[in-house]
């Protein structure tokens, strides 16, 4: 039987601000990392590889800049370059967390990319936002907005279901 798939209105979306650290990035997990978001139906809209400076990062960290463990921080983030990335899709932010798993990886399952690819909590390969305003806080620090594109994906209606609309 055929499903009839009507065409989906112009939803509301979320994004979340995704980063492979430097952790990441030197021991070649980009690929993989990339792979488990796009695997999961998400939409990247936005990616680049940069330095992270100082001043940025304490921006991005400014919930933590003030802890006495933040100039591990600094020294681990800024050691070699970031992947910084945009994913879009319906609630991207709790998800992505749950697929990133918890800031320890001596404690994140297996199954989630801390708890498949790190054991220590400064070695801990990705950043995930952890709310809506923080991920829109951080896509506005690390991103301009032309280098954000929003683009049709063909999969679109086989992802998301076109009821999710009306309700
Ligand atoms: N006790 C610690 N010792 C060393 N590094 C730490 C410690 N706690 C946190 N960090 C580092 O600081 C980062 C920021 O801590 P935070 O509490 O925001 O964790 P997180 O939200 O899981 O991580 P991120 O913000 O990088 O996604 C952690 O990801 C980790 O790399
Ligand atoms: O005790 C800590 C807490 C945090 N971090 C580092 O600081 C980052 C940001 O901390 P956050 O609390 O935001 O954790 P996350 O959101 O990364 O899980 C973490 O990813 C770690 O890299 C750390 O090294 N030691
Ligand atoms: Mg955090």
């Amino acid at each position: 039987m055929w499903l009839t798939l009507p065409s989906l209105p112009v939803r509301a979306t979320e994004h979340t601000l995704i980063a492979v650290k430097p952790d990441g990035v030197q021991r070649r997990l980009v690929g993989q990392i990339i792979h488990r978001f796009e695997q999961r139906g998400f939409k990247l809209v936005g990616l680049k590889m940069m330095q992270a400076s100082e001043d940025l990062l304490s921006e991005h960290y400014r919930e933590i800049v003030k802890k006495p463990f933040y100039p591990l921080v600094r020294a681990y983030m800024t050691a070699g370059p970031v992947i910084v990335m945009v994913w879009e899709g319906s609630n991207v932010v709790q998800s992505s967390r749950k697929m990133v798993g918890p800031t320890n990886g001596a404690e994140a399952q297996a199954g989630t990319i801390r708890g498949d690819f790190s054991f220590h909590v400064g070695r801990n390969v990705v950043h995930a936002s952890d709310s809506t305003e923080g991920a829109q806080r951080e896509i506005g620090l690390w991103f301009q907005e032309n280098e954000l594109l929003n683009w049709e994906s063909c999969d679109q209606d086989w992802t998301i279901e076109a009821n999710e609309d009306k309700q």
